[in-house]
């Protein structure tokens, strides 16, 4: 049977790349509101409650309104927003780190951050593990593409052509703070201290350790092995063991939905570097909410994805 999909802020960066994704998909009906009514309360309730599946792809105040217009107990919803992150009743739709399982009945998905899904992917498994403590002040540096920011920073970006690297943030308390202590199992705030690059996608996110003064720290290998352990069999996420003197994010990148996570050591084991790599726009937003659309409808997880 065909389910249908209704994308709410379907002409925005988030949107169109879902939209990209489920082309050509026989399992859903994409419901598509025209220009002059995708910002109608009334269109956008009636498609909100018709359809088998929503994606909210909207800034959060506008998806926490879509959700409060939601009047019946069938229509399944994906938020790709920050709204309901760390809200109760929600289900984080990080599948490798939470279950799959959790997904397959799940009525309301909280797709993650673009950043906490690497920060996440890469210190859950080591916490749960021990590897790692739970009670430590991490530290998370982060670069990505403009159009994390959506389609005002793109503009931005692309009207001035000057910018070579914005960081931002600085007054401290971003937003994804909150799902990255909560989902990564930490009992300390995380710093985190985010940049832009003149780059359309992607991103590269890093937690530096001083392994020597943790106790009870895995040594950089130990890491290594149980991320790969962790994530084995993953269509997704990839553990590489390689150790290249640099890592680049490319201009040109294309879209991708895969997750590569890897753990640089120092030689003496006394310090680490745990880099994840990946598309803001893939694994980051669109790719996972349609990983996340699969495993709620009973199909297969990568259907549709860029891998
Ligand atoms: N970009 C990324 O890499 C990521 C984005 N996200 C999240 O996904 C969500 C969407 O982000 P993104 O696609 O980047 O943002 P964009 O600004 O590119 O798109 C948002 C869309 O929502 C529309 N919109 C705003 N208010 C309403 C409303 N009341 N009713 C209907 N439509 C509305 C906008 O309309 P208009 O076109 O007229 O402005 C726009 O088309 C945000 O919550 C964002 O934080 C999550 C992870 C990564
Ligand atoms: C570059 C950039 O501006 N990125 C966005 C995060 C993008 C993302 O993950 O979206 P959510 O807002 O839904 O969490 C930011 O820092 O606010």
């Amino acid at each position: 049977m065909t389910a249908t999909v209704f994308i709410d802020g379907a002409a925005g960066t988030t949107g169109l790349e879902i939209a990209d994704r489920l082309a050509g998909r026989s399992e859903f009906q994409l419901v598509v509101l025209d220009e002059a009514r995708r910002k109608d309360a009334a269109a956008r309730a009636e498609a909100l409650n018709d359809a088998d599946f929503v994606i909210l792809c909207l800034p959060d105040d506008a998806a926490r309104e879509a959700v409060a217009m939601i009047r019946n107990d069938r229509t399944r919803v994906i938020d790709a927003s920050s709204a309901h992150r760390t809200s109760a009743g929600w289900t984080y739709g990080l599948p490798e780190v939470i279950g799959r399982k959790s997904l397959a009945s799940a009525m309301r998905v909280s797709n993650p951050g673009c950043y906490p899904t690497g920060f996440i992917a890469l210190l859950a498994p080591l916490v749960r593990a021990g590897l790692l403590p739970a009670d430590w002040p991490y530290i998370c540096h982060a670069v990505s593409g403009y159009s994390g920011g959506g389609k005002a920073l793109i503009g931005r970006f692309e009207e001035d052509r000057d910018i070579a690297f914005r960081a931002y943030g600085l007054a401290l308390g971003h937003k994804h703070v909150p799902e990255m202590q909560v989902h990564a199992g930490l009992s300390i705030s995380p710093l985190f201290a985010p940049a832009v690059v003149p780059a359309h996608r992607g991103m590269l996110v890093e937690v530096p350790l001083q392994l020597s003064v943790m106790t009870g720290a895995g040594a950089p290998e130990a890491l290594r092995a149980a991320l790969a352990d962790f994530y084995a069999g993953s269509p997704i996420v990839q553990v590489l063991d390689d150790q290249p003197d640099e890592l680049l994010l490319r201009a040109s990148m294309d879209p991708v939905d895969t997750l590569s996570l890897r753990v640089f050591g120092a030689k003496d084991g006394s310090q680490a570097r745990l880099v994840a790599m990946l598309d803001n726009l893939g694994k980051g937003a669109s790719g996972a909410a349609v990983q996340n659309l699969n495993l709620m409808a009973g199909l297969e997880e990568t259907a549709g994805l860029r891998l």
